[in-house]
This record gives structure tokens, C-alpha cells and sequence, in this order.
């Protein structure tokens, strides 16, 4: 693996490798928590995985050890030194609550998004792994908890709702209402993580099941993702998978038509055989 920089930035790490991209947060010291500033450079990253063809499969994971204690995480969620009493506070002075658009741009991306957890996954950084399409998770440092009833700040969407359909209302009310830790292994058997993987293999691991992927077509990879996510997502679930639909429809004799018909000022011909049952 001969993993090259993208980009360079302050809060996270950004790298491609074979199809591959890898986008890490890297504030270990604070256990990886997010700022405005590292939400608005995640989305940077997504958006820029997003738009290359080369890629079609994007690891999200976090950087460490911490140099200060040697602890391990994937995201500790919001940094609540940054916290304001209306968001977080970036540079700007604005406060916000940001990492939801990063949520929505991992769900909605035409491409398999794998958190890969080295450590603890907590909060919004619990949040974010159960919006990614797939978990990886170290079997000696992953620890599962939500602490968002401990710090009033509660996701009702995705962290929370979409985390009942994963792991049943009963489990998903636990993890929120008391908070608990929880290793690798018992977040494998309850459906939230699809393998415990020996720390030392963790990212190897990742990058295989990345690269097992590209090996799919990506047109029913997309169509898969989006056909799972529909009906979750309401409208949007409909809108996003149908919007690949039309995509799809523009490649056909019958759309090429309707489009020269309109071109050259004529009506268009669709064909006599065209109503295939
Ligand atoms: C993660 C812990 C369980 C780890 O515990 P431990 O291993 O004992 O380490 P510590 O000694 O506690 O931590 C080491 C070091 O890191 C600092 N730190 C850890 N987490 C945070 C954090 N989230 N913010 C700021 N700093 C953090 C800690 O202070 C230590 O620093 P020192 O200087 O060395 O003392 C444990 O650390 C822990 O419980 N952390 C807090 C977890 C938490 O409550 N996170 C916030 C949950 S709420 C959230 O994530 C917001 C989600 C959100 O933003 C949102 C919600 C709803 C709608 C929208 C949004 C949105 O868009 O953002």
C-alpha cells in the first residue's frame, strides 16, 4: 500500500491509494474530537472523494496513539471546549452544528464509506460510524459508547433513529439511555459492527475489504447503497436513488431521441416496440 497525500490539513489526515481514499481525524489528543473547523475539512475530503472517479471506496477512521497518554480513538464527537450555547464556535464566531452535513454527504455519496475504529467511538463520533455503510473495529482498543444524554446534546436522526433500525429499539435505547461502554465484540453481536479485527490488522483488514469492493460493479454498488438507504431516507431516499435512475435512463436510444427531438424542433420518435413488459 503506498498511500499518497491529497490534501493537507490542520484537523484531519486526507490520502488515496489504489481507488481507495482514507480520511482520518487527527486531534488524538483530545481523543479525536471534532471543532467546526475539522467538520468543514471533512466535508473538503468527502466532497473531494465524492467528485474523483478513481475512487469508490472511502475509509474514515482516526489518527493515534494519543501522544499523551497513548490512548486510541476513532472520534470522541463534538469538542466541547468548543461548544458555544448555539453550536460550536469556529474562527468565524459562528456556532454551529455542522457535523450533520458531513452525515448526510456519507450517506448520500455514490460510494462504500467504511469507519474503521481504532479506538473510542463516542457521541457524534458514535453517530458518524452508524452512518457509514460498513464498521471495522479494533478488537483490543474499540469501545462503543453515547454519552449524548451525559452532555445535552442529542442526535435524533441517524445516531440515533437509524442506530434502532441497526440494532433493534430495545439495544439502541440502552446505548442511549444509559450511556454504557461497549467493546468490539459486543457491537458485533449486535449488528452495529461488521468484524473485530486484531488491532495490528486493522487498517490492512480495511483496505482489503475496500479493494474487494472496487472488484464490484460500481453501478450496482451505487444502486445498492442508495436502494438501502430508501426506505429510511423518505424523499430524499427516493429522490437520490431515483436521480441514478434517470442517470441511468439518459444512456438509453430512447432518451438520446427525446433530447435530438427537442434539439431539431421536431417530435420525437420513440419507436413502435419501445413499451417492453
Ligand atoms: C472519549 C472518552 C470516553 C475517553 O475517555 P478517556 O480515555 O478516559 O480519556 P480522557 O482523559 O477523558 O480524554 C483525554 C483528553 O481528551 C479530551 N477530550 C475527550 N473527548 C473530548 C471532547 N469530546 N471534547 C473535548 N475534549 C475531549 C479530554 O478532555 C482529555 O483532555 P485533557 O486535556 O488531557 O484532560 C472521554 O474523553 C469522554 O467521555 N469524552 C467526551 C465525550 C462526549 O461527551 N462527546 C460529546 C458528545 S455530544 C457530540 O458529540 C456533539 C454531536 C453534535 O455535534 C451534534 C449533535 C446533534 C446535532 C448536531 C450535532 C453537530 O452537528 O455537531
Amino acid at each position: 500500500m503506498e498511500w499518497i497525500t491529497a490534501k493537507k490539513y490542520e484537523d484531519i489526515t486526507y490520502k488515496k491509494c489504489n481507488g481507495v481514499a482514507r480520511i482520518a481525524f487527527n486531534r488524538p489528543e483530545v481523543r479525536n474530537a471534532f471543532r467546526p473547523k475539522t467538520t468543514s475539512e471533512l466535508y473538503d475530503a468527502f466532497y473531494d472523494a465524492q467528485e474523483d472517479t478513481s475512487i469508490g471506496v472511502v475509509l474514515l477512521s482516526g489518527e493515534g496513539p494519543s501522544p499523551k497518554d497513548g490512548g486510541w480513538a476513532f472520534c470522541s464527537g463534538g469538542d466541547q471546549k468548543a461548544r458555544g450555547n448555539q453550536g460550536y464556535v469556529g474562527e468565524d464566531g459562528y456556532h454551529r452544528l455542522n457535523i450533520l452535513e458531513v452525515q448526510r454527504l456519507i450517506r448520500f455519496m455514490p460510494k462504500v464509506v467504511i469507519a474503521v475504529v481504532p479506538g473510542w467511538a463516542v457521541g457524534g463520533g458514535h453517530s458518524l460510524h452508524v452512518v457509514c455503510d460498513l464498521t471495522l473495529a479494533s478488537k483490543e482498543h474499540a469501545i462503543f459508547k453515547q454519552t449524548d444524554a451525559d452532555v445535552t446534546s442529542f442526535d435524533g436522526g441517524y445516531g440515533s433513529a437509524y442506530l434502532a433500525k441497526m440494532v433493534g429499539q430495545k439495544k439502541a435505547r440502552e446505548i442511549f439511555f444509559l450511556g454504557r461502554n461497549y467493546s468490539a465484540q459486543e457491537a458485533f453481536e449486535m449488528g452495529m459492527v461488521n468484524a473485530v479485527i486484531p488491532h495490528e490488522e486493522l487498517e490492512a483488514t480495511a483496505y482489503e475489504w475496500a479493494q474487494e469492493i472496487l472488484e464490484k460493479s460500481p453501478t450496482s454498488i451505487k444502486m445498492l447503497k442508495f436502494a438501502m438507504n430508501l426506505t429510511d431516507d423518505g424523499m430524499v431516499g427516493q429522490q437520490v436513488f431515483a436521480g441514478e435512475a434517470t442517470r441511468l435512463a439518459y444512456g438509453t436510444e430512447e432518451a438520446k431521441e427525446g433530447r435530438n427531438a427537442f434539439l431539431e424542433k421536431r417530435k420525437p420518435n420513440f419507436g413502435s416496440n419501445k413499451w417492453i413488459p
